[in-house]
């Protein structure tokens, strides 16, 4: 899983990977690494070019001490130092330039290797991934990239560079003051890398913290109908509060911790001129060095760390970025399912599950189930909850892979049969049915593109979905809500089971819903899903146990087993687990029923 486990996010002592950034960079960097370089180059001879006002500096004054000063001389040296800076600035906008281009063009490329990842992943992974995290992996991370991409990197590879570069020129000008201007920097290294590792131990905690913050006030809000039904408002709250309370303690914590080591860092890079300026009179005081050198060491060694400075600032933007490019480094780590380009002729469309086992991570949720569902039958999974009746539904479209055994369509294992060509084989309607902000056209469409009008308004009445749409304003051109929204559950549910019949797939495999049990919605949907059966292979989850009294073949699942089969009659004579639970759903309807129940199954639910 590419999420950061809770022990680990508990656990404040998980170092950063501080390369995870640049690790990104290089895969996806492409045709941009010579942008890149040419970037590099280009700061590091703007970052130069601000040098030439100081050398020009000391050119004159030396010239001025050895009476070889003349206005020619003084010019020619403005003249040097005011184009320095003019072109050390084009350079330096064109170099931004550059790097921004390159910058966009590997984030675009991160993106969409992530993207086309995911689709490669089980899409049974992504029921588990918060559809928040997976925008976070495609949208945010990428996008905090930039800072490094286009900033961070050109500007510390440069500041770098041109340390150095002083760093020659002072030792080839007088090499003990040159001591004497570097002699802070070890020291102030040192003090930044213990602050450093130690805010490094906290990074974790910190991210954790701002994760669980952010996560309890979007949960806070979107519980907000629950918590007023309870009346948790007060409880809701304080658990929202502790959340932020939590992350304001970590960061007091992290500044505690590195500010005053940081702070001295910031200083001593600084304080050489504590240095200079003694070593420097005492060596003129010997004749050992002239004035205009000590000047020079004056003016450019007191301040020529400060690219050092530009550069551990880029620290705070990296371990800031590191976690989120740690986490899309395990997302594109994640092994992708096997896919073949083949396109084969399936000689039928009957589903066989062959001794399969499959489990959850380590926990084995199904056990040696076989079974064939026949083309034209209806096959129902019944069973407890829990049981493995959806678990066994998600292995036939590949949500899952199976551990061990097979599942077949055709005689075809599903994984020698290409995603493509088993999507178009499989359709499924899922209990939670997912409807997006379009009009009701454009979502029952979506099961077919190319779809006409008149097409998908013989799905919707297949489905017994025409007449409530056609009750509505618009029609088919209302448009949905988030998530469809503004229906009702068994309103989109109909809608879904358009979608899958304008789909026409083979085999359809249907989690059915338990909510909708208002008998006028629960009879549309029979009918609706009468529509779907003709000439398919129909798998049904099924939980309101009547609606599958008339299938083909019911499997009983008992943890994780078939302990059942048979028909309906056959079933419940034989007095075993099918019966007990038809038994169940019998009272229970009758319970719910009763005339003492105003509101009959709708009352039963609240
Ligand atoms: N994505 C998942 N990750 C981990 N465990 C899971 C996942 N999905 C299901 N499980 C577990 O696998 C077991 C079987 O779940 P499954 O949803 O297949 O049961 P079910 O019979 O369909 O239940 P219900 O009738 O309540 O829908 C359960 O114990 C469940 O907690």
């Amino acid at each position: 899983m590419t999420r950061i486990s809770d022990d680990e996010l508990e656990d404040g002592s998980q170092k950063l990977d501080y390369l995870a950034s640049f690790r990104l960079l290089l895969r996806y960097a492409g045709g941009a690494r010579k942008t890149f370089i040419g970037a590099i180059l280009l700061a590091t001879f703007a970052i130069t070019a601000e040098l030439v006002p100081v050398w020009s500096v000391y050119q004159i004054v030396t010239a001025a001490f050895t009476g070889a000063l003349s206005w020619s001389f003084v010019l020619l040296h403005t003249a040097l130092a005011v184009g320095a800076i003019l072109i050390g600035f084009a350079a330096m906008g064109l170099a931004l330039g550059l790097s921004h281009i390159a910058a966009f063009d590997v984030i675009y490329r991160l993106r969409l290797g992530i993207a086309r990842h995911m689709a490669r992943l089980p899409l049974g992974y992504f029921a588990d991934l918060p559809s928040g995290d997976a925008k976070k992996m495609v949208i945010d991370e990428p996008e905090k990239m930039e800072l490094i991409f286009a900033h961070g990197l050109p500007e510390s590879i440069s500041a770098l560079a041109t340390w150095l570069a002083v760093s020659v020129w002072l030792f080839v000008v007088d090499w003990r003051m040159a001591i004497a201007a570097i002699l802070t920097t070890p020291i102030s290294f040192v003090l930044l890398s213990i602050a450093v590792g130690g805010a490094s131990k906290r990074a974790a905690a910190f991210q954790s913290a701002g994760a669980r913050m952010n996560a309890s006030v979007v949960e806070y809000l979107a519980g907000m109908p629950v918590v007023k039904i309870f009346n948790r408002t007060g409880d809701s709250f304080a658990e929202t509060s502790a959340a932020v309370r939590a992350y304001v303690d970590v960061v007091t914590a992290w500044a505690r911790e590195y500010l005053p080591l940081g702070g001295a860092f910031y200083t001593l890079v600084l304080a050489n001129i504590v240095i200079i300026l003694p070593v420097g009179l005492v060596l003129l005081h010997l004749g050992e060095i002239d004035l205009p050198t000590l000047l020079l060491f004056v003016i450019l060694g007191a301040n020529y760390s400060q690219p050092l400075i530009k550069l551990f600032n880029q620290y705070h933007t990296i371990a800031h970025i590191s976690m989120g490019s740690t986490l899309v480094g395990r997302l594109l780590d994640e092994a992708p399912q096997a896919d073949t380009a083949r396109q084969l002729t399936l000689p039928d469309h009957d589903v066989t599950f062959d001794a399969v086992s499959f489990g959850y991570g380590e926990r084995d949720v199904l056990r040696d189930v076989s079974f064939t569902a026949k083309a034209g039958e209806v096959t129902a999974l019944v069973g407890p909850s829990g049981s493995g009746k959806t678990t066994i539904a998600s292995l036939i479209p590949r949500f899952w892979d199976v551990r061990t055994g097979r599942v077949t369509i055709g005689g075809i294992d599903v994984r020698d049969i290409s995603l493509d060509q088993l999507m178009d084989t499989v359709a499924f309607v899922f209990q939670d049915t997912f409807l997006f902000s379009d009009t009701i056209a454009a979502n029952i469409r979506f099961g077919n593109p190319g779809a006409t009008d008149e097409e998908v308004e013989a799905a919707a009445k297949a489905a017994r979905a025409h007449d409530f749409i056609m009750a509505l304003p618009q029609g088919y051109d209302t448009p949905l809500g988030e998530r469809g929204g503004s229906l009702s559950g068994g309103e989109r549910q109909r809608i879904a089971i358009a979608r899958t019949i304008l789909k026409n797939a083979p085999v359809i495999v249907l989690d059915e819903a338990t909510a909708f049990a208002d008998p006028d919605n629960e009879a549309a949907i029979q009918e609706a899903i009468g529509a779907l059966t003709a000439g398919r292979t129909l798998i049904v989850v099924a939980h309101r146990l009547h609606t599958i009294a008339d299938a083909d073949s019911i499997l009983v699942i008992d943890g994780g087993r078939i302990s059942e089969s048979g028909r309906h009659e056959a079933l419940t004579a034989r007095g075993g687990l099918y019966a007990w639970l038809w038994e169940d759903y019998v009272n229970a309807q009758a319970i719910a029923l009763r005339p003492s129940h105003p509101g009959g199954s709708k009352g039963a639910e609240q």
